[in-house]
């Protein structure tokens, strides 16, 4: 059956959710040529939500200036002064930002989770309201922070776990003093001078930006040597767990997946100059007022641009160009859309030996039907059977692994993925915009501009982009088919 024009109905998920996956370097010898001479990067094991996470309580890294004395600060000490100065600042920098993209008119509608609705709530901060209402005038929201408007840690109780990632773990907590929701990232700075930067990285980002499209930022505080970051709650919980819970995700919810990580990326790009640099689907966030935003710029901007750096995050969404060593661009980030696309709407990641196989039994059930858990992954077979036990990464947490070597050369040298499935056909119009977020050549991929926008030009290139961008401009998806969708699939849970 074609997904064009289905119904939007939404089947209640049974099958429970699978451990995260995640990548693990078993050996030096699975490190890209590129990081010779570099340290080997430690990628950290994710744990699935819902287990028990307490964060690590971890001294400074030896070398990392963990010295007794008057004059060597700690690495800890350095970020706790860090974030000292950046709240300070960002306490009394005014908004020198506008407009864009997304110059918000409306905050998130789920109530009452927003600085400025809490604000507005919060009867003992008169100097918020008038902060607040005097940055609404400019088009900004939670611009100003007054000593009051930043979140603490001691007003917040914990909920439960959320998720972690190689970064750090992210908990549910209750704002006590605002009534409210709110998610609380605590970093873990295993690699304290690594993590430091992107921590203070991330924080400025996020205390900068105010879109739709961006997961909102409430404050920051060290916490003996981890820093807690506060953000907006984003119920529906990150794309990937949503996927792996429910299965595929419907190829209409793509679409609207992909017009808000686009918005977000030309915000952060055009107002910003911002490159997010780690786009995937666990950085894809969506709500039940039927929002969908992008979080954690860990590795965004331009402070971190090594291969090392990036690869500390998630190599296997890097873009053919990127793996080379050729400078970041925002088609780097369009690429890494594109991988995200297809993996959600396949229900499994797209990079696989045999992709469909797998899933042929349930697919002659109901191709519109939610995928197996056990096809929520790829199990990529090593090319030396032999090597597969050791030396790969495990991209499926089972028997199947392939070197993380292999996988970056498939993606360099095998053609890019599509948005083809055994017995399921996708609107023609998704196709050509996957395929146009998936040009290995980033000179002919196309700009996130170019994907959201129709061309009125008719060469053959923008004969391809205005109907890839039809899949954007003329989705017949609202808000309230989002609101549905999101619910249900949080229901189910
Ligand atoms: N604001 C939020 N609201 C709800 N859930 C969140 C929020 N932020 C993060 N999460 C959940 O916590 C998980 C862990 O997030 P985190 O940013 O630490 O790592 P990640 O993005 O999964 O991995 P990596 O560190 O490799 O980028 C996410 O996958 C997501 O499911």
């Amino acid at each position: 059956m074609s997904d064009r024009g289905a119904p939007l109905s939404y089947p209640r998920p049974t099958s429970k959710s699978k451990p995260i996956p995640s990548l693990t370097y078993s050996s030096s010898s699975d490190v890209p040529p590129s990081f010779a001479g570099l340290k080997t990067p430690s990628v950290a094991r994710k744990k699935p939500a819902g287990l028990k996470l307490k964060p690590t309580r971890v001294a400074p890294a030896p070398g990392d200036g963990a010295k007794d004395g008057p004059v060597v600060l700690s690495g800890s000490e350095q970020l706790r002064q860090e974030i000292e100065r950046l709240q300070l600042s960002s306490r009394s920098s005014s908004s020198t930002q506008s407009g864009g993209l997304d110059s918000p008119t409306s905050s998130s509608p789920t109530a009452p989770t927003t600085p400025n609705q809490l604000a507005a709530s919060d009867t003992s901060s008169q100097g918020s309201r008038k902060k607040s209402s005097s940055s609404s005038k400019t088009g900004k929201k939670h611009r100003d922070k007054d000593a009051e408007d930043l979140v603490k840690d001691e007003d917040l109780n914990v909920l439960g776990d959320l998720g972690a990632g190689n970064g750090g773990t992210v908990t549910k907590v209750w704002n006590k003093k605002r009534n409210c929701i709110m998610a609380r990232k605590e970093s873990l700075p295993r690699e304290l001078k690594i993590f430091r930067k992107q921590i203070i990285r991330e924080l400025q980002i996020m205390n900068d930006c105010s879109s739709p499209y961006i997961v909102e930022y409430y404050g920051c505080f060290p916490v003996d040597v981890h820093v807690g970051i506060v953000m907006e709650y984003m119920d529906a919980g990150s794309l990937d767990h949503i996927y792996r819970r429910n299965g595929a995700i419907p190829i209409q919810m793509v679409g609207k997946v992909a017009e808000a990580v686009l918005k977000g990326l030309m915000y952060l790009y055009d107002v910003h100059r911002i490159i997010h640099r780690d786009i995937k689907p666990s950085n894809i966030l969506a709500n039940t007022a039927g929002d969908i935003k992008i979080c954690d710029f860990g590795v965004s901007g331009e402070l971190i641009n090594s291969i090392a750096n990036t690869f500390v995050g998630t190599s296997t969404y890097m873009s053919p160009e990127r793996i080379q060593g050729a400078p970041y661009t925002i088609k780097s980030d369009v690429w890494s859309l594109g991988i995200s696309l297809v993996e959600l709407a396949l229900g499994r990641f797209p990079f696989s030996d045999s992709p469909d196989d797998e899933d042929e039994s349930e697919l002659e059930l109901d191709p519109d039907a939610t995928l197996p858990l056990n096809s929520a992954r790829p199990k990529l077979k090593p090319k030396n059977s032999g090597e597969g036990k050791s030396a790969g990464v495990s991209l499926a947490g089972g028997g199947h692994s392939m070197s993380i070597l292999d996988l970056l050369q498939h993606i360099v040298n095998e053609p890019a993925p599509r948005l083809e499935k055994k017995g399921r056909t996708y609107p023609p119009e998704a196709a050509a915009f996957v395929e146009g977020c998936l040009h290995k050549d980033p000179a002919t991929r196309k700009s996130p501009q170019e994907l959201l926008v129709s061309f009125p030009q008719v060469d053959l290139a923008a004969a391809d982009a205005l109907k890839a961008s039809d899949w954007i401009t003329k989705s017949s998806v609202t808000k309230d088919d989002l609101k549905a969708w999101t619910k249900s699939v949080t229901q189910a849970e």
